[in-house]
């Protein structure tokens, strides 16, 4: 799938964000091993640290739909400067990443940057660590 239409279809989430607290709306966009693509938006909570990140909505669809590996993510929050996954989603992120996977970080659909994991997360905590 083109990088474009993986930010449209974050953009197209971004607009189904529940944000009444911070008023920041972020979408995401996964496309998996399988050729699906699953898509996210920010769900936040009046309790604050219940709120789940667009990035981890999309994740967690795809695997519940019983995908595993993330070929490409894009995420789109705010237009006027980037806007990168936190470091939770980063962790999310590397536990179901492809070795060549790439992470779209989007203003708009003009533009973007592409990103690897290592480079947004260096020595990340994975199975290996547990010995699995
Ligand atoms: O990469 C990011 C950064 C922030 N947020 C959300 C969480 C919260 O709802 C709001 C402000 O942090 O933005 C995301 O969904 N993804
Ligand atoms: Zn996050």
């Amino acid at each position: 799938m083109e990088i474009k239409a993986l930010i449209y279809k974050a953009k197209e989430a971004r607009e189904k964000a529940y944000s009444p607290y911070s008023n920041f709306k972020v979408g995401a966009a996964v496309l998996m091993e399988n050729g699906e693509v699953y898509t996210g938006c920010n769900i936040e909570n009046a309790s604050f640290g219940a709120t789940n990140c667009a990035e981890r909505t999309a994740i967690f669809k795809a695997v519940s739909e019983g995908a595993r590996t993330i070929k490409a993510i894009a995420l789109i929050g705010s237009e006027e400067e980037f806007t990168y996954p936190c470091g939770i989603c980063r962790q999310v992120i590397s536990e179901f990443a492809d070795e060549d996977m790439k992470i779209i970080i989007a203003k708009n659909l003009e533009e973007y940057i592409v990103k690897n994991l290592d480079e947004i997360l260096p020595g990340p905590f994975t199975k290996k660590d547990l010995n699995k």
